[in-house]
């Protein structure tokens, strides 16, 4: 029997690093977690790549996926659809990989509710004016939304608590290496390791 991999969930407010971190995270040649590619209905932004950044939908394509129960969560999320396409997550997951997710908050809910043991990482911020900071100076939104997301990121700060652990996200790699070690400690404490320590136990 093989040993399943863990679902690993970043979630965070917006603006906090999740984009970031997970791409520090996998620029480093020894991670060995898989990324879980989303659909979304959002429009490419140059550069990206359909099938690594993102599969890109329509909002008729995603509504298919949602209809025939292809998603293991979506949210909508400024005008937009995005979500987890269940079946990679599994395969990956029963074949012994583990699976990283970089979601927004209510979608890592989701997560929760249909799959407790996967291990749930809260980005947070430094502080709520870096927070703003943050979202300011990345220039993607009005002032109007800034103050929207600002509402918004109170509401979501308040959700840390239901999640396994919190990651300061002060400096990227500094949050990138507390993630994984996080992961290498999950896999100690979890069955991995009894399983392996009793198949040992047995041959002996
Ligand atoms: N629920 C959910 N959120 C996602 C998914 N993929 C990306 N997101 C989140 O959607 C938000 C917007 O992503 P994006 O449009 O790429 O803009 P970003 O703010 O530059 O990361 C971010 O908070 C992502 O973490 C997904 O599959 N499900
Ligand atoms: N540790 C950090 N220190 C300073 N700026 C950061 C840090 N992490 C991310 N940023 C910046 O904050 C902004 C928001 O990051 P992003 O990854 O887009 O957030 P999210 O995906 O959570 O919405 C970007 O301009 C990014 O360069």
């Amino acid at each position: 029997m093989i040993e399943k991999g863990l679902l690993i969930v970043l979630s965070g407010p917006s603006g906090v690093g999740k984009g970031t971190v997970r791409k520090g995270i996998f620029s480093q040649k020894d991670t060995a977690f898989e990324y879980s590619v989303s659909a979304t209905t959002r429009k490419p932004r140059e550069g990206e790549v359909h099938g690594v950044d993102y599969f890109f939908k329509s909002r008729e394509e995603f509504e298919d996926m949602i209809a025939n129960d292809q998603l293991l969560e979506y949210a909508e999320y400024v005008g937009n659809y995005y979500g987890t396409p269940v079946e990679y997550v599994r395969e990956t997951i029963d074949a012994g990989k583990d699976v990283f997710l970089e979601i927004e908050v209510q979608g890592a809910g989701q997560v929760r509710r249909k799959f407790p043991e996967g291990l749930f990482i809260f980005l947070a911020p430094p502080s709520l004016s870096e927070l703003e900071n943050r979202i300011v100076t990345r220039g993607t939104e009005s002032e109007d939304l800034i103050r929207s997301r600002m509402k918004a990121a109170r509401e979501e700060l308040e959700m840390m608590e239901l999640y396994d652990y919190v990651v300061e996200n002060d400096e990227v790699e500094l949050a990138c290496e507390r993630i994984k070690a996080i992961v290498v400690a999950e896999h100690c404490r979890r069955e991995r390791v009894q399983y392996r320590y009793k198949k040992m136990l047995e041959v002996d």
